[in-house]
This record gives structure tokens, sequence and C-alpha cells, in this order.
């Protein structure tokens, strides 16, 4: 069944638009690869499911009734056979204009909690409508298209359109998000620089298909590790795009170690503020319980066992992803998407009075003396306008300056190692022994 030939049923009884959407071309939710050409749906071999929903056809279901027997004719499938209200359409006249938001490794674990959280509105609101546009690789491409089928199956009333490709030229099209989170994992014997250079491809990749198609003020939050380095060689090959606008994912670390220490102090997390982690998103990160604090008072104040804050809360947050994967077979999935929604967040909307939030930024102009020109986890401030500053009301002590010298350390021999993918000459991996992804042990 092709989009032209929907049911009369479900075709009369389209929702409208909302106003900025009305212009768009309403497309069928588009599965592209390697810039095909459009083609009717039986010719690309895709499942008649993902060829038959359009944009409009995830209105919000207010549903009437059920029409006798549609479950049972052939041409219509489980909620096309719904016939929907058009009083619904009004409810959306005060909907925002449609964001693009690109997310890669999508037919991945944290995609998987990810995109329907996306889709839902609790990330961007209930009031703004997101296009989906999931990039994978062939090997998953039919992974890709069960989860746009599980995306259809879902009934997000906000999420407009989902498209799916392996071309990242095609995919972050117009991106004004672009999520980064697929990434090769490292494999049995592989070395360190070996990981750093296979990854580094893909951002390398995915830092010039963004600087060709993507909104010029895009933000791109980079999960995929080791996350810092590859938002450092997207950056540097998206010469476009203000370099303010990349982001290392840090705020799984930030929330892991909110959680420690509200179980020390036995409050609830919510009391737990000012949460810095500073440096590379690995096991020589630095949860910052110098300027933390709890009921608006500094941790050292609250929990007064330095002992304990400097080596087994430290060394807890550090670790915590290995811990977790020896638990449960795989690295944090769930949290990481939730901490991924938290970022996020933490940039469309304003940070609360005097608070701030972690995550990794190009670090050019720093105020706290950090080396320039690496992507290092610092305090952020956002007026919810999607840009940020840096916390300047921050304490320094010489075992905070110590630690994250050598965060600071463990990230200038990553960029030396991969000098040749942003265009700074050739590489030279010296990495320190001990540097480790947090979900390695
Ligand atoms: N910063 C942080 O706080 C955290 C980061 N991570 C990192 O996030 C990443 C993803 O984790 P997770 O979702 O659990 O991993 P999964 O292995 O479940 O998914 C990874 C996805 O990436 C895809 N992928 C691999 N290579 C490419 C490529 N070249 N282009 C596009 N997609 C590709 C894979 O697709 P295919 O099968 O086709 O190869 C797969 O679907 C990992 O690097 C992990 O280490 C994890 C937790 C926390
Ligand atoms: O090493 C991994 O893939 C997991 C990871 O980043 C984390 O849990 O923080």
């Amino acid at each position: 069944m092709a989009v032209s030939e929907i049911s009369p049923s479900y075709a009369g009884s389209r929702a409208l638009p909302p106003n900025d959407l009305s212009s768009r071309p309403i497309n069928p939710l588009l599965a592209f690869k390697n810039r095909r050409p459009s083609l009717p749906c039986s010719a690309r071999r895709i499942p008649r499911i993902l060829c038959s929903v359009s944009p409009n056809q995830v209105q919000a279901p207010v549903l009437s009734a059920t029409p006798a027997g549609a479950a049972s004719k052939r041409e219509c499938f489980g909620v096309f056979c719904t016939t929907y209200d058009l009083k619904a359409a009004d409810k959306t006249k005060s909907w925002k204009g449609l964001i693009n938001i690109a997310v890669s490794g999508a037919a991945g674990m944290i995609s998987n909690h990810l995109l329907f959280k996306l889709a839902s509105g609790e990330v961007f609101g209930p009031d703004q409508p997101i296009a989906l546009k999931l990039l994978g690789s062939e090997k998953s491409f039919l992974a890709l298209e069960g989860v746009a089928m599980e995306l259809e199956d879902s009934l997000y009333p906000l999420l407009r359109e989902v498209s799916i490709g392996t071309d990242p030229y095609e995919v972050f099209q117009d991106a004004e998000w672009a999520l980064l989170i697929g990434a090769k994992p490292r494999g049995p014997g592989m070395e360190r620089a070996g990981l750093l250079d296979i990854n580094g491809q893909i951002f390398a990749e995915q830092g010039k298909a963004l600087n060709d198609v993507a909104s010029r003020n895009v933000k791109v939050i980079v999960v995929g590790n080791p996350c810092n380095t590859n938002a450092l060689i997207c950056l540097k090959n998206a010469p476009n795009i203000p370099a303010k606008n990349f982001h290392a994912l840090t705020r799984l670390d930030e929330n892991r170690a909110k959680c420690q220490l509200a179980l020390k102090a036995g409050v609830f997390y919510d009391k737990v503020s000012n949460m810095t982690i500073w440096g590379n998103h690995s096991t020589t990160q630095v949860p910052d319980f110098l300027n933390a604090k709890i009921n608006g008072m500094p941790v050292t104040k609250v929990i007064t066992d330095i002992k304990w804050l400097r080596e087994e809360f430290t060394e807890r947050v550090q670790k915590r992803g290995g811990v977790l994967i020896q638990k449960w077979g795989r690295s944090s999935a769930a949290s990481t998407a939730v901490s991924i929604v938290d970022a996020i967040r933490s940039l469309v909307t304003p940070t609360p009075e005097g608070d701030w939030f972690s995550s990794g930024v190009y670090s050019m102009g720093n105020p706290y003396g950090i080396a320039e020109d690496i992507v290092f986890s610092m305090p952020c401030r956002s007026k919810g306008d999607g840009d940020y500053e840096l916390a300047n009301d921050v304490i320094f002590d010489d075992y905070l300056r110590e630690r994250i010298k050598k965060t600071e350390a463990e990230l200038l021999a990553e960029k030396r190692c991969v000098a040749h993918l942003t265009g700074e000459g050739n590489a030279y991996c010296d990495l320190p022994e001990d540097t480790m992804l947090p979900g390695e042990q």
C-alpha cells in the first residue's frame, strides 16, 4: 500500500499540520541508503509499514471508534485502522517549528532508550515536534528498520518524521542536534591507540558531514568513546561550525557522582548541586567534591571524611562503568540515555540560579588555566538557548589541581595520538599506561 493509497477512513481524518510545518513537504517515513534515488516502497524492499506512514499519521490518536471489522480489513494495519477525531488538530496549533535531530549508532543499546525519550517530548518539551534522522551502518540497517517500526508503533504525536540511512551526508542534512553515539567498541587485544584511530576516523568523517550539510548552529553531543577526543576530532573537521557547539558527554559521570554523595550523606540526590566532573570521560576524570554542595553547603562540611572523598568516592565514580559491565554484562545504556536527556535539557532550559552542570567542551579561552585546544569536562551554565558559559565562581586546592593535571595530561596524549585526524601532522602515541575508559577494568 503506497502512501497515496491509504485507506479512506484514515486519509479523510488526517489532522492538520501545525502552522510552521504546513509549508514542509509531507514525507513518508523516509528510508535512504547511500543516496539512493527515492523509489517506491516495493522497489526499495522496505516493509510496507515503514513506507506507509506519513508525518501526519502520528497525530495524537483521539480515538472515536475503531470501525467494526477494521482489524480484519486487509488494507489497514494496526493503528492505521483507527479513526481519528479531527478536533485533535486544534491542539497542535501552538506547537513550535519542527526540529531535526540526528542520532548515530541508532540501532545500538543507548539509542534504544534515547529515541523513545526524544519522541515522547520529555527532552524538548510537549510543544516541540521533532524529526528523527537515524544513522546506522550496512550491518545494522535491518535493525534500524526495526527501531523505526517501534517508533511508529509508539504513536508519539510529536514525532513527525523518521528517516534512516547509512550516509552521514544524507542523514545529517539540516540537523539542529547531532547525538553521536555510534562507535566501535574496543575488541579483544585492541590497543587504545587502535581504538582512537578507528573511532577517530568515524568522527572525522561525521565532522566533515556536519560541516557540509548540518544547520550552521547544530549542537553536537559526542557519546561514542573515547568521547572527549572523538569530539575534538569532530570539531576540527567541522571548521564552519562553532567549536563551542561540540560537547563530549560527561553527564553520566556527574549523575553517578551525585548519587554517591547523596548515598553517603543520607539525602536524596536532588539535594546535591554544583557537581563538576573535570577532564576526560575515563578513569582519570575528577569528580570535584571541593566545589560540590549538599543542601547548599559545601560537601566537605557535610561529609567530613576526606579520605573517603579522595579515595573511595573518587574511584567509585571513575570506575562505575566498569563495575556495571561486570554485573550487567554490557555497558550502561539506560542511564547513559537518561544522562543524554539531562545534557540536552541543561542546554535548552536555564540553569537553576547558582548551580551548574558538567560537559566536555572545547577548552580554548577557559578561565581555569587548563590546556587549550582539547575537549575537557568543565562546569557550565546555560540561559536555555542551547549555548553555555563556563562558571567562574569555582575554587581550587592543590589536590584538585594535581588531579586535573593528570586528566589533562591524558587528553593531551590522546590528542597527539590523533594528530593525523585533526589536521595537525603526524600522530605520535605515548598514552599513559593506566589510560582506561570507565568501562574498562
Ligand atoms: N560518554 C558516555 O558517558 C558513555 C559512552 N558510551 C559509549 O557509547 C557508544 C555506544 O554504546 P552502545 O549504544 O551501548 O553500543 P552498541 O554496541 O549497542 O551500539 C553501537 C552502535 O554503533 C553503531 N556503529 C558502529 N560503528 C558505526 C559507524 N561507523 N557509523 C555509524 N554507526 C556505527 C553500531 O552499528 P553496527 O552494528 O552497524 O556496527 C551499533 O548500532 C560506545 O562507544 C560506548 O563506549 C557508553 C556509555 C557511556
Ligand atoms: O566504557 C564504556 O563503554 C562505558 C562507559 O563509558 C561508561 O559506563 O561510562
